[in-house]
């Protein structure tokens, strides 16, 4: 079925879950939208499905499951902004074949993550999570044993991306060795040294961060075998997802001291909210630092994504622009005073743009740009016309009736 959305932006409702800062509240008000619903945690299942079957922009973090089911509710929903890095938690085939484009923040906590790694690492290797628990149960084990500095230690990072070389970067200002293991050749920066191997990576390292993307390929990659093959008693820090290790694997190989110590901001399931319980084999554990999915949680790094994502969000709505969405055919628009903009978004079938032609010349309507890009799915053109705004609607209607047409809209 065409859906359509072509009203005026301040009809448009945004609605933003899951605490995000207030700096997005104010990018949307400063752009003229008045119509903003704010949750500080996630929304239960039924009350989600209540909620975005009005929302015409949807703002979550990495809690709110945007499956196919979800967003088939979704009837009026333009985009979707993940006010964070990671986009796993949204079905983006699904949205994308229902016209609806992602938007994330790629880059902006990545230091935020790469920060804590390090603190992390430095407190693993001079076994301050053990000598904390003691101390709070009237311990005092003043020892060096088992304490090390980390300069001069090797730290492999699996994973060398934007915040897998944030943490090499600051490692060799440690005076650490860097090595690193990627399914994509990298360029190493400073001296860090690409591993052979994964195994190579294991069997070399005094602490192993994780910072791969949640995929097939990483969910369970960092498993029994992959733990057995570290150095003895060396360190894990995941800060990536929860599904890339096994954790009871991981919570065995600390109780028996085959891994010296973790740092664990990631669980495989995650509490939806404060209220709920963290239930985790990992509690308990005086070798082990939990935190609750905090690695990129500073209030500089969440003010900076509100900002970024709410304006990628903002762009979409006003102009069309599809810069930098992570499951659409990205088109950078100009702006289109003087003129009228039609979007048509339809599944990538022959014969959809030629009929569209035929639309415009049968309806006398002189074209003033035309802009298309095109993937395996989803075909996205954007059409500048000099016409009224009741012949946009006309025009419009009628574009929405060609066959594979997903979404259409008017932008005066
Ligand atoms: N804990 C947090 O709060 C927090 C914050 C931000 C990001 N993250 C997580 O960290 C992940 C990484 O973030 P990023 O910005 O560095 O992403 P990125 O895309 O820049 O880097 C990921 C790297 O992993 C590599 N990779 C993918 N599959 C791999 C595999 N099977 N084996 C080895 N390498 C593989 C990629 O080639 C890439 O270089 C995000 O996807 C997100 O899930 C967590
Ligand atoms: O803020 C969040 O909920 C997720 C943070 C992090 O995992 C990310 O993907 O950016």
């Amino acid at each position: 079925m065409t859906l359509t959305t072509s009203f005026p932006k301040r009809d448009i409702r945004v609605l933003l879950l899951e605490g995000i800062s207030q700096t997005a509240v104010d990018a949307f008000r400063a752009a003229g939208y008045s119509s903003i619903e704010v949750h500080d945690k996630s929304l239960p299942e039924a009350e989600l499905a209540r909620a975005i079957a009005d929302a015409h922009l949807i703002g979550i973090r990495s809690r709110t499951q945007l499956d196919a089911e979800v967003l088939a509710q979704a009837r009026r929903l333009i985009a979707v902004g993940c006010f964070c890095i990671g986009t796993n938690q949204v079905d983006l085939q699904a949205a994308e074949l229902a016209g609806i484009p992602v938007f994330n923040a790629p880059y902006s906590n990545t230091r935020s993550v790469a920060e804590l790694v390090i603190a992390e690492a430095i407190l693993l290797m001079r076994g301050v999570p053990r000598r904390n628990a003691e101390c709070h149960r009237g311990g005092w084990s003043k020892s060096a044993a088992g304490s090390h500095e980390v300069r001069g230690k090797t730290i492999g990072i699996v994973g060398y991306g934007h915040i897998g070389t944030q943490v090499g970067v600051l490692a060799e200002a440690l005076g650490m060795q860097v090595l690193f293991h990627d399914v994509e050749a990298k360029l190493s920066l400073g001296n860090a040294r690409a591993a052979a191997s994964l195994q190579d990576l294991l069997a070399h390292s005094d602490i192993v961060s994780l910072h791969v993307p949640e995929t097939p390929a990483t969910q369970g990659m960092f498993g029994a075998a992959e733990i057995a093959a570290m150095k003895p008693g060396a360190h894990l820090i995941n800060a990536s997802r929860g599904t890339v290790v096994d954790i009871d694997a991981l919570a065995a190989a600390l109780r028996d001291g085959r891994v010296g110590g973790a740092a664990v901001d990631v669980f495989p399931v995650e509490p939806k909210g404060r209220d709920e319980t963290f239930e985790s084999p990992l509690r308990g554990l005086d070798n082990v630092i939990l935190t609750p999915h905090v690695g990129g949680s500073t209030l500089e790094a969440q003010d900076n994504i509100g900002v970024e994502v709410a304006a990628k969000l903002v762009r979409y709505s006003d102009n069309g622009s599809t810069l930098s969405a992570v499951n659409f055919p990205e088109v950078a628009l100009p702006g289109h005073e003087g003129s009228l903009r039609i979007l048509h978004i339809h599944r990538n079938v022959p014969g959809v743009l030629s009929r569209a032609n035929d639309l415009f010349r049968e309806h006398g309507i002189n074209i003033d740009g035309q802009f298309l890009r095109t993937d395996s799915h989803v075909g996205y053109v954007v059409i500048d016309i000099s016409a009224t705004v009741e012949q946009a609607h006309d025009l419009r209607s009628a574009l929405a009736g060609i066959p594979g047409t997903l979404r259409t809209r008017v932008l005066y």
